[in-house]
């Protein structure tokens, strides 16, 4: 399995110039359609055949108009975008509505048939290509999903947007044992009560996941830097890597 972190930024980027969430698994299989998904091609956005959303919120979907509208002329229409039903919910009352973006959906024959939305739940398998992507429920500020990936004998998780706590805790443990776990952190310690408030991690509560899991991953990727906070987050985690393979994305 080919994993490219595309983009992974907690906001509009700054000095992390990747853009906001967006993994590529292999060719045609995005997870999330943050801003980094313009580091693509458009011959490499023709590929893509499977979105799959963790939640919402604007940083994780903010490229998945544009780049569904880019899609005319591709051999591998329609695109499906797997999503809980809150998600895909506030997609098409909120974006894909007549008003904001094209209601892509409701055109189901023919080569303008762009996007065809399927929903996921926590606790769903779907299999792809010899890739099995399951979705599991994290605790942020709206319904949102990670996901453990398995191919070739490997385990990728990708917590998305979440808080420390017994629900990620459980989840993972359940997962079994991880090769790259990909848990993201927001926010400095200073900034707890808003980590708290936001449901998101800071190093403090990020080490504290690690430390109530079972199995130790083999490594540790961390993500969605606020880029305010960018700079002292790399420096404070830098100094004191909460894993013995840490890389910070
Ligand atoms: N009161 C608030 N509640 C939730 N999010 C907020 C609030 N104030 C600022 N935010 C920001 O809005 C962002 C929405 O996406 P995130 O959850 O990644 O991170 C959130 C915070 O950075």
């Amino acid at each position: 399995m080919n994993i490219q972190v595309l983009g992974c930024s907690g906001g509009l980027s700054g000095d992390n110039k990747g853009g906001s969430t967006c993994i590529q698994l292999n060719h045609n299989i995005l997870i999330d359609a943050g801003t980094g998904l313009n580091q693509l091609s458009l011959a490499q956005m023709h590929r893509v055949r499977h979105v799959f959303l963790t939640h919402s919120h604007m940083d994780h979907i903010a490229a998945l108009p544009t780049f569904l509208s880019n899609q005319y002329g591709s051999e591998h229409l329609p695109v499906t975008v797997y999503a809980q039903p809150h998600t895909l919910e506030k997609l098409q009352n909120n974006i894909f509505n007549g008003d904001i973006w094209p209601e892509l959906s409701s055109v189901t024959e023919g080569p303008e048939a762009l996007l065809k939305f399927e929903e996921i739940h926590p606790g769903q398998s779907i299999e792809l290509q010899g890739m099995e992507i399951k979705a599991f429920a994290v605790e942020h500020s709206v319904p949102t999903v990670g996901y453990s990936v398995k191919s070739q004998g490997r385990h990728f998780v990708f917590t998305a947007d979440t808080i420390a706590g017994k629900q990620l805790t459980e989840q993972l443990n359940r997962l079994g044992h991880i090769d790259t776990l990909m848990l993201e952190c927001s926010f400095p310690d200073e900034l707890l009560p808003v980590a708290e408030k936001t449901k998101h991690m800071t190093p403090g509560l990020l080490q504290s996941a690690l430390n109530s899991l079972e199995q130790q991953p083999t490594e540790l990727w961390i993500t969605h830097l606020k880029p305010s906070n960018e700079k002292a987050l790399r420096e404070t985690l830098q100094a004191n890597p909460p894993h013995k393979n840490t890389v910070v994305l």
